[in-house]
């Protein structure tokens, strides 16, 4: 069989509202979450040995059992009784720490390939309980467009063709410093501050109604992220610099999930080398600046 090949978008949360605590320590959200038309390649090749193995381009990413890639296909195996093998080769360009769902975005294109490569023996939704199994922001990416999120990440729904009509074609800058966040100590800062870091889920749900139902709401009216407090008081260069953008550029920009990543939303008369140059210029050289688009795909039509 030919290569089979993943493109494994990174995602932005443009909607992010922690609604509280659950009872086996992860965390209720309601976000409204993107795929972007940039992103990892995975390749992968069966491998007659019967066994899994991974190379990538970036000596940064883990390579061993740690691995989401790896996790995934041995999940797969276990859930499908797939007994075949398969070399996984990974291009990485979504940073790691970022809040971009690299990791996550891999996993679900390994599972993708393996259901493919043994002859698709698990459904949909039986795809969709591996998935959540491997990682919260992992069900996500089994959409192709972009999605309510709710629950610990496990419960999806397309997002109305309002919703997405929003977001189609704008130009989307996503930005990170050199620094990283961890997921895990931002939920634990959120927790640490509870119940105040928490907006309740009715508050939640009730903006993201009231956005979906204004024609006039823009992609930008909706940017809330409850994981930027904690990040902006430990890691100031991130609230200096989108104060800086909006104060010399005019831009809304937000952190995507637990950060660091920011994005923001381009107007077409916007000067992106300008910007460009104002990120560099305060995060220095070594910051990521990319330029792209969310990829988009009709509610109507989600599969
Ligand atoms: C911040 C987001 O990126 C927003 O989309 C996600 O919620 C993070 O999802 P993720 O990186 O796939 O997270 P997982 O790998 O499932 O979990 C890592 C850790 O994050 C915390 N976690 C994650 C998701 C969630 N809904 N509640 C949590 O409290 C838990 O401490 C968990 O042990
Ligand atoms: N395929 C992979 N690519 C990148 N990181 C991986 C992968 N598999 C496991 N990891 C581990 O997961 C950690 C988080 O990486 P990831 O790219 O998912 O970043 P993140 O921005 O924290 O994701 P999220 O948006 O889900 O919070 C990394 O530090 C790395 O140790």
């Amino acid at each position: 069989m030919d290569t089979i090949t993943q493109f494994c978008p990174a995602k932005i949360n443009l909607f992010l509202a922690i609604t509280g605590r659950r009872d086996d320590g992860f965390h209720e959200l309601v976000s409204v979450v993107a795929p972007l038309a940039w992103g990892d390649t995975l390749e992968v090749d069966p491998a007659a040995d019967g066994k899994f193995t991974l190379d990538c381009d970036d000596p940064a990413v883990p390579r061993g059992e740690d691995n989401l890639i790896l996790q995934a296909a041995r999940a797969f195996a276990t859930a499908s009784g797939w007994r075949g093998g398969a070399r996984f080769t990974l291009t990485k360009r979504v940073p790691m720490g970022a809040g971009l769902g690299g990791g996550s975005s891999d996993a679900v294109g390994a599972l993708r390939a393996l259901n493919e490569l043994a002859g698709a023996p698990l459904e949909r939704e039986a795809l969709a309980a591996l998935a959540a199994r491997v990682g919260s922001d992992c069900p996500l990416f089994l959409y192709d467009g972009p999605v309510v999120m709710r629950g610990r990440g496990e419960r999806i729904d397309p997002l109305s063709d309002a919703g997405v009509a929003r977001l189609r074609d704008r130009s989307l800058l996503v930005f990170k410093p050199a620094f990283g966040i961890g997921t895990v100590w931002s939920y634990q800062q959120l927790a640490a501050s509870a119940p105040g870091s928490y907006l309740p889920s009715a508050d939640a749900e009730e903006r993201l109604a009231i956005w979906q139902a204004d024609a006039s709401a823009s992609a930008e009216a909706l940017g809330f992220n409850s994981l930027e407090r904690p990040a902006f008081a430990k890691f100031v260069a991130l609230p200096v610099m989108l104060a800086k953008l909006q104060r010399e550029h005019g831009l809304n920009a937000r952190m995507s999930g637990s950060g660091s990543a920011c994005f923001a939303w381009l107007s077409p008369e916007a000067d992106a080398e300008a910007i460009r140059s104002t990120i560099r210029a305060g995060w220095g050289d070594t910051a990521m600046v990319q330029m792209t688009t969310v990829r988009t795909k009709s509610a109507a039509n989600p599969h």
